[in-house]
């Protein structure tokens, strides 16, 4: 884990409700400067995760950090929350709704219409300011609430799924603010199940299952630690020619070639004496995972909705290699993930 001064950390969180485990030792943190992409299947903790860094909700052990201490009332004020919810008053325009939560975190009157000003510029919302927050498109009443999470001047900012129902347009302005944020020192957090984005978008992504943290790191580094693909073109070879070769996991179609998916015990050398031996071998080329196929590799165990939680890797804190979330899946139900 890291342990950046000013970082936001997240530690060992368990949260049940009644006999439902929601989190089960959730662990990461988030540095200052830092765009961090939360990313997991649906009911993974990732909304309680956050509902408790922000203190709307109790955690049942565990505690989150910022600055080193742990988070009180004090500051929980300076978390910029966008709510999966979406927690604004239909009936209020747009303008009285941000001047009101920035004067309600402690701006004066003047602060708080010049932070509306600013940031309904900023997102595009300004010209309805005037308009009840009911009257706006979905989207629009998305950017208000991201304007909402920001009118105070937030050093942490924690957001629930801010792009989903985005337009393309929204969602480089969406990107552009968190990337602006994250350059002035703010830790920022933000859930996602786009993951092209959360992979262009993110310094660091935190995979989660089933209330912990499986993987945490750099695309880079999880690709690192991820499954090695090749790219092979064979003249007149037949679709399954990678078939029986050690520590081949999957072969696919793609294009005029295959895609075979290794796992760590794989044999490239019996690869390559197979791919000569039944054709003509055109192209022969290594393939990083994509983070698609990392998550579906680390989430494909998750018995979720099953009432109880498999512990993912004993304390949270550590990143499972996804050899061993393949070899659980192989004994468990695999489950359609959204990715
Ligand atoms: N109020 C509640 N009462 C009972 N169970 C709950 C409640 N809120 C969440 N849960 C359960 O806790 C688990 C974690 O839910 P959570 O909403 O944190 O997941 P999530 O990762 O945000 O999912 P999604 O991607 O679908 O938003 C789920 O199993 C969910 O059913």
């Amino acid at each position: 884990m890291h342990h950046a001064p000013g970082a936001l950390e997240v530690d060992s969180l368990t949260k049940r409700y009644g006999t439902q485990v929601a989190l089960d030792g959730m662990s990461f943190s988030v540095s200052p400067g830092e765009v961090f992409g939360f990313v997991g299947s649906n009911g993974a903790g990732k909304t309680t995760t956050m509902r408790i860094a922000v203190g709307v909700l109790d955690t049942d052990r565990g505690e989150v950090r910022w600055r080193g201490k742990p988070v009180d009332a004090e500051s929980h004020a300076v978390i910029g929350y966008m709510p999966e919810e979406r927690g604004l008053y239909p009936k209020m325009t747009v303008a009285r709704h941000l001047v009101y939560l920035a004067q309600l975190h402690g701006l004066s009157r003047a602060d708080a219409v010049t932070a509306m000003q600013t940031w309904t510029e900023r997102l595009g919302v300004d010209k309805y300011r005037d308009r009840t927050v009911d009257s706006l498109s979905l989207g629009n009443q998305q950017r208000v609430q991201l304007a909402a999470a920001l009118v105070h001047d937030p050093q942490v900012l924690l957001l629930d799924e801010p792009f989903s129902g985005l337009d393309p347009l929204a969602v480089d302005t969406m990107s552009a603010v968190l990337r602006e944020k994250a350059a002035e020192g703010v830790p920022v957090l933000f859930s996602s199940h786009q993951l092209d984005l959360v992979e262009r978008l993110c310094d660091r992504i935190g995979i989660v299952r089933s209330g912990t943290t499986v993987a945490c790191g750099s695309v880079e580094e999880l690709r690192a630690r991820g499954s090695a693909g090749v790219y092979v073109e064979i003249d007149g070879a037949p679709d399954d020619w990678a078939s029986g070769v050690a520590g081949v996991e999957a072969h696919r179609p793609e294009g005029s070639g295959t895609v075979v998916h290794l796992n760590t015990e794989a044999d490239e050398t019996e690869l390559v004496r197979r791919a000569l031996s039944v054709g003509r071998l055109r192209t022969f080329q290594r393939r990083q995972p994509t983070l698609t196929e990392l998550f579906r590799s680390y989430v494909a165990a998750e018995p979720h909705d099953a009432g109880e939680h498999e512990n993912g890797n004993g304390n949270g804190n550590e990143p499972e290699h996804p050899g061993k979330a393949r070899k659980r899946a192989r004994r468990g139900k695999r489950e359609k993930v959204t990715a």
